[in-house]
């Protein structure tokens, strides 16, 4: 049995579904969302860590990591509370690739198991899957990462604290986009295969040691 721990951005689903979908809907909700739930302590956390209390400074920050990408956990807090709403709404869907379905449903049906670490908080992750066009697969995946439970993704720790919970690292394997964070997941034992999809912005990354595969149809358990 081998525990697959899945990336989403741009391994089971494509930058552009996120940046132009969740990120678009996230940004004109930002200053409202932190308005709304000041007395939240999540909300207040994330303004500490943003370091500014107003929210027009604050949102002025989460804007410029979003232009940047930059994966904060505060910025990732708020995106996904805001993007938790809007599935719950039916304002939201997700993508995911072709053949992410086909191939999360045949490996769990072969007894293997699947989890999610991903910058994106928990709290989007599980509707993400939920409201896919292929239906629901959330009820596929047994555990679910962030960087709030588990660390950045660049961390070797993050990878030993996730293998605390899922078992001998040696049964992992890891699936990512951004070798950097398989390179922390090597050094912490784990399997790991880098995915490099047609179209999306890591077609010319060097992914040193680790095999490179382009649909998930290729990946032999
Ligand atoms: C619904 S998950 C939101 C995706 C997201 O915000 C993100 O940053 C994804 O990054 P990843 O670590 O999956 O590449
Ligand atoms: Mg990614």
């Amino acid at each position: 049995m081998t525990t697959i721990v899945l990336d989403i951005e741009g391994t089971t689903s494509s930058t552009e579904s996120v940046h132009v979908g969740l990120y678009a809907y996230a940004r004109p909700r930002l200053g409202p969302y932190i308005d709304a739930h000041r007395d939240d302590p999540d909300v207040r956390a994330a303004l500490a860590e943003i370091g500014a209390d107003a929210t027009a400074e604050a949102v002025k920050v989460l804007h410029g990591w979003m232009d940047g990408d930059v994966k904060a956990t505060p910025l990732k807090t708020l995106q996904g509370r805001i993007w938790a709403e809007g599935f719950a709404a039916g304002e939201l869907t997700s993508h995911v690739f072709p053949d992410v379905p086909p191939a999360l449903r045949a490996w769990h049906a072969s007894g293997h198991r699947l989890a999610v670490f991903s910058s994106g908080s928990v709290a989007s992750q599980r509707p993400w899957f939920a409201n896919t066009a292929h239906g629901d697969l959330s009820v596929l995946v047994d555990h679910w990462f962030d960087t709030v439970n588990a660390g950045p993704k660049r961390e070797p720790a993050s990878y030993a604290r996730i293998a605390r919970t899922l078992g001998d690292p040696a049964g992992l394997l890891f699936l990512s986009d951004v070798p950097a964070e398989l390179d922390a997941a090597a050094a912490a034992g784990w399997r790991t295969t880098g995915v490099r999809r047609p179209g999306e912005p890591n077609a010319a990354t060097p992914f040193g040691p680790h095999p490179v595969i382009t649909t998930f149809e290729e990946i032999d358990l």
